[in-house]
């Protein structure tokens, strides 16, 4: 009995001693040892952190214009706090050289998040099953197949316009345009990417719509805590952990049976025609869960959890775009005036050879630039991604553009990671930056994009479409496209029908979860009501 005791004792000796020493080495021996230690960053004791500091979009942009003018372009911060150093970079060498090496990915803990709401999909994935998964989406990504499908933002757009007539005709005047715009873009994703009308627009009932809405919004509301140690949800779930599992069941029996629908459907269509080939993204994915070669078959699971993934991904983000272009329109009553005349003239669409009505469309809303230039410029103010994480799976020289000084006068030209490091691109602090955008980037000014400077173009600046937000390298948006169709077809549509202003005395500001939305200063949730005033002289495409 006695002997029993004392094993019981030596094995909690050994386990409390373990964990000691586990403390030990990751707050104080392993920093030691880090490089980026010696890097200029900000100080701080010991659990100081900087996080707040560097992804609250109210304090970013002020902060990160402190720390370059302090430490240069590249520096380290603290993460959970001072032995957690994580690098910071605004030197697009370095981001280059990052995004585009396969040795950094995305962090397991973000991998490991996602994947618990949305299965394994190609956020989740990388290395050859990533390259596969994006090779497998690439066709539903092309201009010939986003042309393809702008027929089916203009009339979603057309749906929304209508909607707000009947509210604006029932006596409203103010309408969350951020809660409308997610509705609308969900039954356009729907209908683009899954050819399934949601009716999201007409009533919020649908049972796969509210599934995937439900766990959307769980997503933003999760704790830190369970973030990083994700098994907690298995051993101990809570409210939000059993919500998400409900939510994904839904979606699992739900989306089997559009997967069953759409694949009967395309199997009758190919035996009637030997060349049949779907280019939408269920198109594509179910050929590929067809396939005879299982090296390029998506199991059933594999493809619900990529329309998972791209709902995610593409929906609520154009929505937010949406919805802070709308504010920039409404504080800029001269730009929305400028705009809603370039709607109103004739348009001449780009191309000479355009033949069928999905180019004529895609084409004509090419065809306006100042349009563009109010889709760029709000889509470099408000990314609603504002920074992404990678970790070095193996250790590295980035090469930089400018030399660091470290703290002991050592004058360096390649930064040192190690394996395990975390890196922080911060997309928002990229698209906010002086020294690309000159000294007025923090100002909604669209008239920027018709003499961009030479900082801002490529081959100086490797963003997709001029843009840090949505990234580039392997992992970037695929989406990007499809994102700037939609916005300038819902802004087509209602800009000339509606005029938008903010109500009196409203504060609006940025709020950051997974992505970054807008909210009312002193109000609750996220939303930004804006009046609405309807404009009678209605001048159509
Ligand atoms: C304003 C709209 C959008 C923004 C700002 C945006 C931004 C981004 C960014 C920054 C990434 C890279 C994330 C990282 O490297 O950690 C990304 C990835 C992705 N986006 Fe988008 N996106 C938008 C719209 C869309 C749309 C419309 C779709 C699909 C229809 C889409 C699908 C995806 C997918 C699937 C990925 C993952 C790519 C991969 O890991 O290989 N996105 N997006």
């Amino acid at each position: 009995m006695i002997s029993l005791l004392a094993l019981l004792l030596l094995a909690c000796v050994l386990v409390a001693g373990r964990g000691f020493v586990w403390i030990v080495n990751l707050l104080f021996v392993s920093p030691l040892f880090d490089p980026l230690r010696k890097l200029p960053g900000p100080q701080g004791p010991l659990f100081s952190s900087h996080i707040k500091w560097v992804i609250d979009p109210d304090l970013s942009a002020t902060q990160h214009e402190v720390w370059k003018k302090q430490f240069g372009k590249t520096f380290r911060y603290h993460g959970s706090g001072r032995f957690d150093y994580r690098l910071m970079t605004f030197d697009f060498r370095a981001v280059s050289h990052i995004l585009l090496s396969p040795i950094y990915e995305k962090p397991r803990v973000t991998r490991t998040f996602l994947s618990t709401m949305l299965g394994k999909g190609v956020f989740t994935a990388e290395g050859p099953e990533h390259t596969f998964q994006r090779k497998i989406i690439g066709p539903a990504f092309t201009l010939q197949s986003i042309k393809a499908i702008t027929p089916i933002f203009l009339r979603t757009a057309d749906n929304l316009r209508d909607r707000w007539d009947e509210i604006l005709a029932e006596g409203q005047e103010t309408v969350d345009v951020c809660h409308w715009l997610s509705r609308a873009t969900f039954d356009a994703f729907g209908q683009a990417c899954l050819d399934y009308d949601f009716k999201a627009i007409q009533e919020e009932t649908e049972e796969l719509y509210l599934a995937f809405r439900r766990m959307f919004d769980l997503a933003d509301e999760k704790g830190i805590l369970r973030i990083l140690v994700p098994f907690l949800d298995t051993l101990w779930p809570d409210r939000i952990a059993r919500s998400v599992l409900e939510s994904r069941r839904v979606i699992y029996e739900t989306g089997r049976k559009l997967i069953a629908q759409k694949k009967a459907d395309l199997l009758s269509r190919k035996e009637s025609s030997k060349h049949y080939e779907d280019k939408d993204l269920l198109g594509l994915l179910i050929q590929s869960n067809l396939s005879n070669d299982p090296t390029k078959r998506l199991s059933d699971t594999a493809l619900l959890d990529q329309i998972s993934s791209f709902f995610f991904a593409g929906s609520d983000t154009t929505a937010l775009s949406l919805t802070f272009c709308l504010y920039y329109l409404a504080t800029h009553s001269d730009i929305q005036t400028r705009l809603r005349l370039e709607l109103a003239q004739p348009s001449v669409p780009n191309s000479a050879q355009s033949s069928n009505f999905e180019d004529v469309s895609y084409d004509t809303l090419d065809s306006r630039p100042f349009l563009d230039a109010v889709v760029k410029e709000t889509l470099r103010l408000a990314p609603p991604v504002h920074g992404t994480l990678r970790t070095a799976t193996k250790s590295d020289l980035i090469p930089i553009s400018e030399p660091v000084a470290l703290a002991d006068g050592t004058i360096i030209e390649h930064i040192k990671i190690r394996t395990g490091s975390i890196i922080h691109i911060p997309i928002e602090g990229l698209n906010f930056s002086k020294d690309i955008w000159s000294d007025d980037a923090l100002e909604f000014r669209p008239d920027r994009w018709s003499s961009l400077p030479s900082s801002a173009q490529t081959p100086n600046f490797p963003g997709l479409a001029n843009l840090m937000t949505f990234s580039f390298g392997s992992s970037s948006c695929p989406g990007y496209r499809f994102t700037i169709a939609e916005m300038k077809a819902f802004l087509s549509t209602v800009i000339p029908h509606f005029e938008f202003s903010l109500p009196e005395g409203q504060s609006v500001g940025k709020r950051n979860g997974l992505f970054t939305r807008p909210f009312v200063k002193g109000k609750p949730g996220i939303q930004l009501p804006l009046v609405i005033k309807r404009i009678d002289e209605y001048a159509p495409l």
